[in-house]
């Protein structure tokens, strides 16, 4: 499998506190990494560093064999990588379908152009439709964002993320606030992804985590504690003691 991922060394320091340090994993097509690790010990600040919200201090990102690291995030998100943040950042009132379309406008460079002209690109609704039917939103086209239920406002999230094409899809705590009666279509959709994404998720149920993973990156106090399969991190007698606490 092809490399699409190649993180080596990142560090960041806020003030005096080192919250992430010397961290490097590697993600190829297909994989499906989780980064897991106890409250505050860095998780959202390297994602923030991978995808380009932060700077890093040391070390260095390539994305498809490309050295990104001084990129900015709209560059890196041209070059396929897309993800989604722990809180939701939808735009309220705007109908479902136009917020994908938005994303798909962005996408082909059109949004410096009259809004109101989406309607002159048939292809570009189409291509919405179809995200929404992957999502079992369709039925929601018209409905303004915010009448949705919570759990159904981070698909739509997901499937602005995709509407990027991305080839590496970071998705930060996509189960965060959802009911748990509400989650069975999240993970559906998190298992309807496209084959060949790479994709990374933070998340805190370990239930989804071990269903979900084919690799597990330990965080502890801003460093890589192991990184293995969901059996060997199950084993591991560091993770069991620093984070999981008891066998898993
Ligand atoms: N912008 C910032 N300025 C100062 N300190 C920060 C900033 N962002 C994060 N931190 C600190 O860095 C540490 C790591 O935070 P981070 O959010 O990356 O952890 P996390 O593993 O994602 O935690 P959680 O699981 O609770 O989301 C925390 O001590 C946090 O308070």
């Amino acid at each position: 499998m092809s490399l699409l991922l190649e993180v080596e060394g990142l560090d960041k320091r806020f003030g005096g506190l080192h919250v992430t340090r010397s961290v490097s994993f590697r993600l190829a097509a297909g994989d499906r990494l989780a980064l897991i690790g106890p409250n505050g010990a860095g998780k959202t600040t390297l994602v923030n560093q991978v995808s380009g919200v932060l700077r890093s201090d040391k070390g260095g990102i390539r994305l498809g064999g490309k050295d990104v690291t001084g990129l900015s995030q709209a560059r890196r998100v041209r070059m396929g990588l897309a993800r989604t943040f722990q809180i939701t950042t939808l735009a309220p009132h705007l109908p479902v379908q136009r917020q994908i379309e938005m994303a798909l406008f962005e996408r082909e460079g059109l949004s410096a152009r009259a809004w109101r002209s989406i309607d002159d690109y048939p292809r570009l609704q189409d291509e919405a439709r179809a995200l929404l039917g992957r999502f079992g939103l369709l039925a929601h086209a018209a409905t303004p964002t915010e009448d949705l239920a919570y759990g159904e406002q981070r698909l739509i999230e997901m499937a602005l993320a995709l509407a990027l094409r991305p080839k590496v899809l970071l998705l930060d705590e996509p189960m965060a606030g959802v009911p748990k009666g509400d989650g069975t279509r999240l993970l559906s959709a998190l298992d309807a992804l496209p084959k060949d994404l790479a994709v990374l998720i933070i998340e805190h149920d370990m239930d989804l985590v071990f269903r979900f993973a084919n690799r597990i990156v330990v965080l502890a106090e801003g460093a890589v504690l192991a990184d293995g399969s969901p059996d060997q991190i199950r084993r591991d007698p560091r993770v069991r003691a620093a984070y999981l606490g008891h066998p898993a």
